[in-house]
């Protein structure tokens, strides 16, 4: 089809519908806030998913399912840890022309499913650890602006669900698994995250503390929570009465862990990837790392030429690569180029002529357009070079532009000025939930309110004295600061 009509650095929200739509990742359905998820979007997913899956199946987690479907007595069981969110909660009151007695809400998240069951598990330390794990949608009625991928109000997800007897292996798991997140993001989405913890007013409101990976749009000046990793500490334990008859033979109540990541990542890797060709998909993820285009001059005989893409096609899928053929008679090569840029594969592979005659073919790269003619001798290492490359440099290209998004703010007026700059802003704070309170009020505008996004592990050195940006207090930390999805 035709090209984008809109630039991703003129009109960056419209630029981002039209490229989940032309790249064929996203049908937009007739229900607001919701999205079909074609093939395109599922190969993605499904790469992750094989990855993370692996994962904690190594570290003994184990998959279950639980119902969609939740009373309200057992959602409501704990009034302040939902009544933030009640407003989305999304009810079934009716079946067929009948009235249910009781309405039922669908899942926004499972610890209120999962946890009277845990109890019921958990009844000496030889139960611990339980470590479960499901893959499954969930729905969240919200009402503000809804955005492919960052914000549905259905999406897929996991939720990790576990419980331990000691503190320690839950602080433990907490960090492992948010390392699994860094790697999705760093490794296989080629998007540089900061892993931090959350302060008190963002964090899991039901939880211990709330541990996340950030990432960042520089277009937008707008930091994303890529995944979270939370202690929930013995809170649910006793909302729950999850307790366990330890060795000694006395009663004690269960840590637990709860971590997810959804179908925002993906999101996010359009948003940061993406150009105004369309998507540009890191090789790790994408579904056709290569296509092969035959390139027909007039009276070539396009038999040994189709022959010649096939038989590329073969050997690099012997190798291991993701590679297919684009055959279609009734497109020629410049409308299969576009095509295929705009799905963002990352490596073009084109057979002309003259390739055929010289026994070569050309590499074209996705991402920055390089262009260059190799032996079919040795077509299979260039092809792993020139993927491995593209990987390297989408994430380099990407670490480059969030640097140069951060700044170093150390008064309010910085603060404000670096906001302005569209920027994610580290500033040394005092650590007190009222400032950040009242730099939420402050920076109200209609872009919405700046917030802490986290603290990073990776402390600076913060000099004795150093006083906080927003109250002139004496600072205590170091935190990541900035407007948000
Ligand atoms: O983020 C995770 C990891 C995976 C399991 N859950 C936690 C916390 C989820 C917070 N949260 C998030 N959104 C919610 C929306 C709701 F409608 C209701 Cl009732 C509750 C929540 C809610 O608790
Ligand atoms: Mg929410």
């Amino acid at each position: 089809g035709l090209g984008l009509s809109k630039k991703k650095d003129e009109n960056f929200g419209e630029w981002y519908s039209e490229v989940v739509v032309h790249s064929e990742m996203i049908e937009y359905y007739n229900i607001s806030g919701c999205y079909i998820l074609r093939p395109w979007t599922m190969s993605i997913w499904e790469t992750m998913q094989a990855f993370f899956d692996a994962e904690i199946k190594r570290r003994k987690v184990k998959n279950t399912y639980f119902p969609l479907f939740v009373s309200p007595s057992v959602l409501e069981k704990e009034k302040d840890h939902i009544e933030g969110f009640a407003p989305e909660v999304a009810w079934v009151t009716k079946c067929g022309k009948s009235e249910l007695e009781v309405p039922i809400a669908i899942r926004p998240t499972s610890e209120t499913i999962m946890y009277p069951y845990f109890s019921k598990w958990i009844r000496g330390h030889r139960d611990l650890p339980l470590k479960l794990n499901q893959w499954c949608n969930v729905v969240r009625w919200e009402f503000s602006n809804p955005t492919p991928f960052i914000r549905s109000r259905e999406f897929l997800w996991q939720e990790g669900h576990t419980a331990f007897a000691t503190q320690s292996e839950a602080d433990e798991e907490v960090l492992e698994i948010l390392e699994l997140y860094r790697r999705i993001y760093e490794e296989y989405l080629a998007i540089p995250v900061v892993k931090g913890k959350k302060s008190e007013l963002e964090k899991f409101a039901g939880g211990l503390y709330t541990t996340s990976v950030e990432a960042f749009i520089p277009n937008t000046g707008r930091g994303v929570q890529g995944a979270t990793s939370h202690c929930l500490g013995q809170n649910f334990a006793k909302m729950f009465g999850i307790e366990f008859e330890n060795e000694k033979g006395g009663k004690a109540m269960v840590w637990q862990n709860s971590w997810a990541y959804s179908t925002r990542t993906i999101g996010v890797m359009v948003m940061v990837h993406g150009d105004d060709r369309g998507l540009v998909l890191p090789p790790k993820v994408a579904a056709i790392q290569v296509i092969v285009v035959p390139v027909p001059y007039k009276d070539t005989n396009t038999k040994e030429m189709f022959e010649a893409c096939l038989t590329t096609v073969d050997t690099l899928t012997e190798a291991g690569f993701r590679v297919e053929a684009d055959l279609r008679d009734n497109y020629g090569p410049g409308w299969k180029y576009s095509h295929w840029e705009m799905k963002g594969v990352p490596l073009r592979i084109e057979i002309g002529p003259r390739d055929l005659e010289k026994n070569q073919v050309r590499l074209v790269r996705r991402d920055n357009s390089d262009k260059v003619d190799i032996p079919v001798s040795n077509l299979v290492e260039r092809v792993k070079d020139f993927l491995d490359r593209i990987q390297e440099n989408l994430f380099d290209v990407a670490k480059q532009k969030r640097d140069a998004s951060i700044r170093v703010a150390k008064t309010w007026d910085e603060f404000i000025e670096a906001l302005n700059q569209k920027k994610m802003i580290l500033a040394p704070w005092c650590d007190e939930m009222e400032v950040e309170e009242d730099v939420k009020k402050r920076t109200r505008g209609e872009t919405g309110a700046a917030k802490s996004l986290c603290t990073p592990f990776e402390q600076p050195e913060l000099p004795e004295g150093t006083l906080c940006f927003a109250s002139g207090k004496a600072a205590k930390k170091w935190t990541y600061w900035g407007r948000s999805y």
